[in-house]
């Protein structure tokens, strides 16, 4: 599968700050990548990079298949899409004013309006000026905005923060639909299970440095406690993945003792603490 970016050994420094440190990582096209680690970690100077709003200070970022810095900017912003905290929407004009004008510089069919509003649960709402919004509401018009014209490649910075859970769970398979229709996205986030229900890769990310980066299954299989916990008529503990603790459950099932066995699998944010001592929250 071909690369939709590729970054290797990028370094951000702002005065004596050093915000990324020597990072490297890919983003396949078709994938949902996940970026995940606490606040002040380097998510958002990230994003900012890769899609061309801040100049890195060292490394190479190539975005499908060209350096970003010899690449057609206004080209390369038609093929993605971005959201981000800062909506940079129009406070006084309505939903649709805004999605107007976005129409107007990308030249999208503003039929298309309709068709994203629906998507993001506000096409009641179209004529609604945005200073009336809530912080969700206005979360979810930066969304519609952001695949108005249906971008090859997504930026999503913390994409359901703001919104409660129902509304999180409606983006998030918005997002999901996207990537089936073939959408790449990559994602920042600090929380875990978002991560886990969509990304197919995910990289920790901590002090501007990645920590580890794979699969969210390969990362659980390789921290993986080596134990179990046992629940019987006597209580619950807890036996070793060995050949002792498969004698130990054998004889519980034996004497009629065994009530359940629950395998500890450590949860990503479990993961991150072990590798950095620091809660992804
Ligand atoms: N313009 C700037 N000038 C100086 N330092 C900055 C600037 N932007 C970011 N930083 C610093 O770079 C580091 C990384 O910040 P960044 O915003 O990328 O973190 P983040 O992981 O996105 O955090 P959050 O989850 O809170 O958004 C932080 O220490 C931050 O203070």
């Amino acid at each position: 599968m071909t690369n939709a970016i590729k970054v290797e050994r990028l370094t951000k420094a702002f005065g004596d700050k050093t915000a990324l440190n020597d990072i490297s990582f890919h983003l396949k096209q078709g994938e949902i990548f996940g970026f995940l680690g606490p606040s002040g970690s380097g998510k958002t100077t990230t994003v900012k990079i890769l899609t061309s709003q801040l100049l890195h200070t060292a490394g190479d970022v190539e975005v499908f298949g060209v350096n970003l810095a010899k690449a057609n900017r206004p080209q390369y912003l038609k093929r993605i899409g971005i959201l981000t905290d800062n909506s940079g929407l129009y406070e006084r004009l309505s939903i649709y004013d805004n999605l107007e004008l976005f129409c107007k510089l990308y030249d999208v069919p503003l039929k298309r309006i309709g068709e994203v509003l629906d998507e993001v649960n506000l096409g009641n709402e179209q004529r609604t000026p945005v200073k009336q919004l809530s912080k969700g509401m206005k979360q979810r018009v930066t969304l519609a905005r952001a695949i108005l014209h249906k971008p090859d490649l997504l930026f999503l910075d913390e994409p359901t923060s703001a919104l409660d859970p129902v509304n999180a769970q409606h983006i998030r398979k918005t997002l999901t639909r996207l990537n089936q229709e073939g959408t790449t996205i990559f994602l920042t986030t600090h929380n875990m299970e978002e991560a886990e229900q969509l990304c197919d890769r995910i990289a920790f990310i901590n002090n501007g440095v990645i920590t580890a980066m794979d699969t969210p299954q390969n990362l659980r299989l390789a921290y993986a406690d080596p134990t179990i916990t046992v629940k019987t008529s006597e209580g619950s503990f807890i036996v070793h993945k060995d050949d002792n603790g498969a004698k130990q459950i054998q004889a519980l099932i034996t004497q009629g003792k065994l009530l359940a066995i629950h395998s500890n699998e450590p949860t990503l944010g479990d993961i991150f603490v072990q590798l950095t001592g620091r809660e992804l929250q």
